[in-house]
């Protein structure tokens, strides 16, 4: 049966092909894109028992356009070849990305130039494959379509989506993962993580994939990529286990969330409701959250608590003397100065006001600290506006408590207890109780800057 070609061309198409087709079918059967619609139609209409079959040739831009020309017109219910002129430069994976990207736009064959040869075999027997619609291209193509349908899908989600098969190799991805890694389609499909990632991420994505595999059913777990830009992102990772006919894993399918402002702005509000702003310790809340389980160990393990609770003195007049603003200053200096003497297990808050309070991560050395602060604090100066330097003291209450007798509250007060007495006994200086059950403990130890 001699076919009916419909070629959407350039006007004239290129001599190659006339050539080409001239020795195979009948050139009046071939319509230009140049030629009236209505005379297309008639002519589409005019041979509906005959195989037809629509040849395009077309430069690559154009080939989007010209399938899409089709589907509007109602007229793209034949095969579609296109028919390209293969430039030199092209290589075999341009080549291949060409094929790729004309099945995505609904090409079912693709005839290079240099194959097609003078008398048109190359164009017949691509018919006679598109023509029986049992034939392994037939169902081929209509694959093909529902690829190229399912990846222009893929494509408009801007989430980044890739597949790999039960060996991890990547089979599959959309063009959002592309931009997201920073690397070309042939870099990605047909590798696996290991070309594609530091080794150390490529290691935490292998391990979850072959926990998905094995375990089957999903997965979902938070993990750093490297961004096109070369920065580490969070990533939360959607991932799936799908399975051939006989229940087989074949591999899996995964979608990509970026969650690093989200990770941030989290991180802010945590950080903004752990400490306090003025000085960036910790605030009364989270020393709680901290000491109880610090105590409960303790308890367990019937040891001691080392716990330091000291206040500004007079901070009242230096505020109503200088302002709020130098009264600030002095509370983040005595913070910094105090800082520097703790170890980085030590526990650090201001409970509100002028109040602080140390939890030691040991008991030892307790009594040299308590008399040391003060007088550090006392060595340093706050600088004024008008030229002059101010320096702030501090009272000090130290205790050192068996853990098993007290509770948070419990402590801070006995703490508070004894910083009374610092102050009853001159202010400036650090006094430390210690209530363990020992012989040669000595109970109260004052000492002055
Ligand atoms: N600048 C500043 N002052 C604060 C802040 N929080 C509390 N204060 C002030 O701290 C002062 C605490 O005063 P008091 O509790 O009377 O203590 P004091 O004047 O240090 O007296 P003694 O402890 O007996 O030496 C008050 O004037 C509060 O207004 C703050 O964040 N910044």
């Amino acid at each position: 049966m001699t076919p009916c070609v419909f070629l959407l061309s350039e006007d004239p198409a290129p001599d190659s092909l006339a050539g080409c087709l001239a020795g195979c079918w009948s050139p009046t059967a071939l319509l230009r894109q140049g030629c009236e619609l209505t005379g297309l139609r008639a002519a589409w209409a005019e041979h509906p028992d005959r195989a037809r079959l629509w040849l395009l040739a077309c430069p690559a831009e154009a080939l989007g356009g010209q399938l899409q020309w089709l589907i509007t017109q109602d007229l793209r219910d034949a095969p579609v070849l296109w028919w390209t002129e293969a430039s030199n430069d092209l290589g075999t994976g341009g080549a291949a990305d060409l094929e790729s990207l004309a099945w995505q736009a609904g090409v079912d064959e693709v005839l290079w130039s240099h194959q097609t040869d003078r008398h048109g075999r190359q164009f017949e027997r691509a018919l006679a494959r598109h023509q029986s619609p049992g034939s392994l291209s037939a169902v081929l193509r209509h694959r093909q379509h529902e690829l190229g349908a399912l990846r222009a899908s893929l494509n408009d989600i801007p989430a980044p989506i890739f597949v790999k098969d039960a060996e991890g190799v990547y089979t599959e991805c959309n063009q959002a993962f592309l931009q997201y890694i920073g690397l070309p389609r042939q870099q990605v499909v047909g590798h696996t993580v290991y070309d594609i990632a530091a080794p150390e991420l490529a290691r935490v994505y292998d391990a979850a994939d072959r926990a998905l595999l094995a375990s089957g059913g999903r997965q979902i777990y938070e993990s750093q990529v490297r961004w096109a830009d070369g920065h580490l992102r969070d990533v939360l990772f959607h991932k799936a286990v799908f399975h051939d006919a006989q229940g087989r894993p074949m591999g899996q399918a995964g979608a990509m969330f970026d969650i690093t402002e989200r990770r941030a702005l989290e991180r802010q509000l945590r950080q903004q409701a752990e400490t306090d702003p003025l000085t960036g310790l910790l605030n009364r809340r989270s020393l709680e959250s901290q000491l109880i389980p610090r105590l409960q160990r303790a308890k367990e393990q019937d040891s001691a608590l080392a716990l330091l609770v000291f206040d500004i003195d007079h901070f009242k007049d230096i505020n109503d003397s200088h302002g709020h603003g130098v009264g600030d200053s002095v509370l983040r200096l005595i913070a910094t100065v105090v800082r520097q003497h703790l170890r980085p297990d030590d526990l650090f808050a201001r409970l509100g006001g002028d109040e602080f309070v140390v939890v030691l991560s040991g008991v030892e050395g307790v009594h040299s600290l308590a008399q040391r602060l003060p007088a550090r604090v006392a060595a340093q100066k706050v600088n004024l506006d008008d030229g002059r330097a101010l320096s702030a003291q501090i009272s000090l209450g130290a205790v050192v408590v068996p853990a098993r007798e007290h509770t948070v509250d419990s402590a801070i007060h006995a703490a508070d207890l004894v910083l009374y007495e610092a102050k009853r006994l001159g202010r400036n200086q650090g006094v430390v109780m210690d209530t363990r059950p020992s012989p040669d403990a000595p109970a109260l130890r004052a000492g002055s800057a």
